[in-house]
């Protein structure tokens, strides 16, 4: 569905991502692995187009991304949950979520119900201002928003990062849910081992800005762990 291949993307002098290749096939969860540091964040704005890149393709359903601007992006059908969640906190859930939506001049932004129905939450804290949810309602909140629009590939980007272990659980199942029961392909950042293979079907480690090893999360072995993963 999202193939990406030989990405070379710098940051004013610095080389960050070297002739990177990646595949997020359909229908699976894909989970972007590597130390602090590497290029994961780098290589999702790339995707999304809030990046320039200096060589490389990048195609989503056969059709080439790079021309395109990261609203076209979006609208193709590519839902993005960036490191941090960057919701607005002074603004309520539903403006939150509204944000989402393309501006339309001739009606109001609806908010889809299966929103409300994937989280309930979001129903009941509607007129609340989005700074005082917790960090992991502040997660769905990230991740309804991502999904006004329907996409058909969802980007997450350290979705369990600085949110509380029980909480880390109820966010494995949603992108499980969005995943496995409504056929969303996801492509998540994670560097927690455990969430990872509870979510993701497929693997691709990243070492200082190059794709050193892919294969299925099944598969993935003590070796690459030990020499690619831990700290
Ligand atoms: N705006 C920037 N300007 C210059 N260098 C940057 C910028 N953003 C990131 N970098 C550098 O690019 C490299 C890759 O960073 P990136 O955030 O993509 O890594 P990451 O794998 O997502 O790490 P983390 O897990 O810490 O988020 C790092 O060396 C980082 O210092």
């Amino acid at each position: 569905m999202l193939q990406v291949q030989g990405i070379n993307q710098f940051y004013g002098a610095s080389h960050i991502l070297w002739d990177l290749d990646l595949q997020v096939r359909e229908g699976r969860c894909t989970c972007l692995m590597g130390r602090n540091g590497v290029g994961k964040t780098t290589l999702l704005k790339a995707i999304m187009g809030l990046l320039p890149v200096a060589s490389g393709q990048i195609a989503f359903k056969g059709r080439d991304l790079l021309g395109q601007s990261a609203e076209r992006r979006a609208s193709l059908g590519i839902g993005y949950v960036p490191q941090g969640r960057q919701i607005f906190p002074l603004l309520s859930v539903e403006e939150n979520l509204q944000i989402g939506l393309p501006a339309r001049a001739d009606r109001v932004r609806q908010i889809p119900d299966f929103i409300f129905e994937l989280f309930p939450v979001l129903r009941e804290m509607l007129h609340r201002r989005g700074g005082d949810l917790s960090g992991g309602q502040q997660q769905q909140l990230a991740i309804g928003r991502a999904l006004v629009t329907d996409p058909s590939l969802l980007i997450l980007d350290e979705p369990t990062e600085g949110i509380q272990p029980n909480v880390v659980q109820e966010i494995g199942e949603i992108i499980r849910t969005l995943n496995r029961e409504i056929g969303l392909t996801v492509l998540l950042v994670e560097q927690k081992l455990p969430f990872a293979h509870k979510v993701a079907d497929d693997f691709c480690i990243l070492e200082r800005g190059r794709s050193v090893a892919t294969g299925e999360m099944a598969a993935l072995g003590e070796e690459l762990v030990r020499q690619y993963l831990t700290v």
